[in-house]
């Protein structure tokens, strides 16, 4: 059998935790909780000593409140991670910063300037022009009547669009490496979610038996050389006026020093990164659980596509300015964050401080786990809810945008996502785009109850095998 360190890690990271059960026994309500898996954790929140570091793994909705609400301050950092230290420029990100000015001075930036309403709506014709050209292409497939691969042609998507957003053009897959920007992309996301035994034992990183570490300083080479050509072609190039894209934005407050901190092409290379990361598979991922479950509920794809036709009419494509009064759309995508939240462990939590939540003592340097899966399928929040019922949410308040602890695709509080705006606003545009301009139908007479749903475990959980459809043309132009 191969030997897998992947395995090797978990099993020593279990085994490390059998080791210190006793100390945390009496301190916490749970226990050890022995299954890794995030679907079969038990709603509540319990203590797990991986390595030497104590991990709360909070799963379920009023855990959940404590910890990013009630106490949001002592858990707003992120814990010591070696990823976030190869792949962030040192911790200059957003995603992976420690709480403190100079993070929060760099959310305020992201905020205000990268991820504005304005900034977003600035990039409304380049988002209009990648999904023509993808309809176009699915329009040729529909006259062949060829299957096509849904989660192929999602993520091209996905990751054109965040590329002329943050870069202002396409690259070519050679510019950044001969793998390709999508892989490249792809192994980020994997090595920051890897378990590895340098986070659990510091004193064994500097060894790096699992070679993590040597390929995270390959990577970041990489990027590292491709976002400094990208900034080179920015100050060759000039601003781009009003259309200026994330770059030439980070450049601008570099070049003025409007900062009340250190802003330089390190700090500009880290949050290009963030912003790549933070937008491509998120945004693909969701759009392909969404379109899913909808052709595994034929007669939800129904009232999907009825409502299309009342707002928007069989003679037009979706346009932006249409999408707020998709309501009934607006709750088949709540319904599929809950059952499919992209990021199903959230990003983990740091406890600056040794705090009591709810008579419990949680010691200074945990990691906070959100299991936002578990909480997603908890049965005292939820009736039947491992099934997909849209309607549930008729009448409801409870929305995604972290005020509703039972539903949290985008977390909440001070760590909340920075991009929920524009990521929802993707995601609606596409999938209602696809279903209003298309009907689809399995490949193979397949049956939509047979569709296979599993799910690839990673920081962004994707369908472990691709989503195929065959699509007809259905607007009358
Ligand atoms: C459907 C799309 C998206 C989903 C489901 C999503 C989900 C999340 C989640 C769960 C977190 C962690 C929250 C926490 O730890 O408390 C997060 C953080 C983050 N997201 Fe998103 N996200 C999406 C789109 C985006 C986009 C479009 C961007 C930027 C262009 C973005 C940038 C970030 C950043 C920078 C963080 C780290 C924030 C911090 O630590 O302060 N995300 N996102």
């Amino acid at each position: 059998m191969e030997f897998s360190w992947f395995w090797f890690t978990l099993v020593v990271i279990v085994a490390s935790s059998f080791l210190h059960r006793g100390k945390y026994k009496n301190k916490f309500n749970g226990g050890v909780v022995l299954n890794f898996s995030y679907r079969f954790l038990v709603p509540g929140y319990y203590i797990m000593r991986f390595g030497l570091v104590p991990n709360i793994i909070v799963s379920s909705p009023k855990a959940a409140e404590l910890f990013l609400k009630t106490y949001d301050l002592v858990f707003a950092s992120r814990p010591p991670h070696q990823a976030a230290k190869y792949l962030s420029w040192d911790q200059r990100n957003l995603a992976y910063g420690q709480y403190g000015p100079y993070w929060r001075n760099m959310r305020k930036l992201c905020t205000l300037e990268l991820l504005s309403s304005l900034k977003i709506s600035s990039f409304q014709p380049m988002r209009r022009e990648e999904l023509g050209l993808l309809i176009e292409s699915l329009k040729r497939a529909a006259q062949g009547h060829v299957v096509v691969d849904l989660t192929v042609k999602v993520s091209s998507l996905a990751a054109e669009m965040s590329c002329r957003m943050v870069f202002g053009k396409k690259y070519e897959d050679k510019d950044i490496d001969e793998r390709g920007f999508k892989c490249v992309m792809q192994e980020v996301v994997k090595l920051v979610a890897v378990p590895n035994l340098g986070d659990y034992f510091p004193f064994l990183g500097i060894l790096d038996l699992q070679g993590l570490t040597s390929k995270m300083k390959a990577l970041s080479k990489v990027f590292d050389d491709f976002f400094e050509k990208v900034i080179d072609d920015h100050v060759r190039d000039g601003n781009h006026g009003q259309n200026k894209d994330i770059v030439d934005t980070m450049m601008s407050i570099m070049q003025t020093g409007q900062t009340e901190f250190q802003f330089d092409h390190r700090h500009v290379k880290a949050i290009m990164l963030d912003m790549l990361g933070g937008s491509m598979d998120t945004a693909a991922s969701s759009t392909e659980w969404i379109l899913s479950e909808l052709l595994k509920n034929p007669s939800t794809m129904k009232k999907v596509q009825k409502e299309l036709e009342d707002v928007v009419g069989l003679e037009r494509m979706v346009e932006e300015s249409d999408l707020e009064q998709l309501t009934y759309l607006e709750m088949v995508i709540k319904e599929t964050f809950r059952l499919h939240p992209v990021a199903p462990l959230m990003l983990p939590h740091y406890a600056t401080e040794d705090c009591k939540v709810d008579g419990y003592d949680i010691p200074k340097e945990s990691r906070i786990i959100i299991n936002t899966y578990a909480i997603g399928r908890d049965p005292s929040a939820w009736t039947d809810p491992e099934k997909f019922i849209p309607e549930r949410f008729l009448g409801s308040d409870i929305d995604v945008r972290g005020q509703h602890f039972q539903l949290l695709p985008f977390g909440s509080g001070r760590r909340g996502c920075p991009g929920m705006q524009l990521g929802l606003l993707q995601v609606q545009l596409i999938v209602s785009q696809l279903v209003h301009c298309f009907d689809w139908q399995l490949p193979n007479d397949m049956l939509p109850e047979d569709l296979d749903m599993t799910e690839e475990f990673g920081l962004v959980t994707t369908r472990a095998n691709h989503l195929m459809a065959i699509p007809t043309f259905r607007l009358q132009k």
